[in-house]
């Protein structure tokens, strides 16, 4: 691009290879690692399950820290852009898959989520070619109510405060199924808003 006093020097791009990105990276690598530990002694109230529950907390925690510090210090790149929310599925996938399994959270609640959550990455890759699309304000409120709902329903609370705990995470697992199902159909509204061509005559 050229301005109209001559050639502009083009703003150096940060490398993909930057610390934000390798968070997010070590984020989709523990996914494997927490599902392990909350799986292999079936879920039950132990250190495993703790261990499990905090690695999750932890590991999701770093999805706040890696934005920030792109942003900080200009380190935003499409790369990370698109690999960010993958990071944030792939953890919080394995964790419905997981509770699931344990016969702890309905199917069709991780389906549904799951359904939205590939359905959306699917679709940011199809338009990739045109546009990135990053995650948006509800996307990321999204994540944050999922990220509390799966943190209560992994760390074995009601063993310790009662059963009243119960109705806590499930109160927050609906804010969470709402948040998903609503925001992943206000993706595609916006982007048809943004991108609709123009009414040919
Ligand atoms: O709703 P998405 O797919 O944009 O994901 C949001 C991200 O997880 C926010 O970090």
């Amino acid at each position: 691009m050229t301005s109209a006093g001559g050639a502009l020097t083009p703003a150096s791009k940060p490398s993909n290879l930057n610390v934000p990105n390798v968070i997010t990276i070590v984020r989709i690598l523990l996914a494997p690692v927490f599902l392990i530990m909350l799986l292999v002694d079936n879920g039950q109230d132990g250190p495993l399950r703790w261990a499990a529950a905090a690695l999750f907390i932890v590991a999701i925690a770093t999805d706040g820290i890696d934005g920030h510090i792109a942003r900080k210090y200009d380190l935003v790149t499409d790369l990370g852009k698109l690999l960010d929310p993958i990071a944030d599925k792939v953890l919080t996938g394995a964790a419905l898959v997981g509770l699931s399994i344990l016969g702890e959270l309905w199917w069709w609640v991780t389906i549904v989520i799951l359904v939205r959550e590939i359905g959306i990455t699917v679709w940011r890759f199809l338009v990739l070619s045109d546009r990135v699309v990053p995650a948006s304000r509800g996307g990321k409120l999204k994540t944050l109510f999922q990220s509390f709902a799966i943190s209560f329903a992994l760390v074995p609370l009601p063993n310790v405060l009662g059963d009243w705990m119960y109705w806590v995470n499930w109160v927050l697992m609906a804010i969470a199924l709402v948040l998903t199902v609503v925001t992943g159909i206000d993706y595609i509204v916006q982007d048809q808003r943004l991108n609709r061509r123009p009414a040919q005559r």
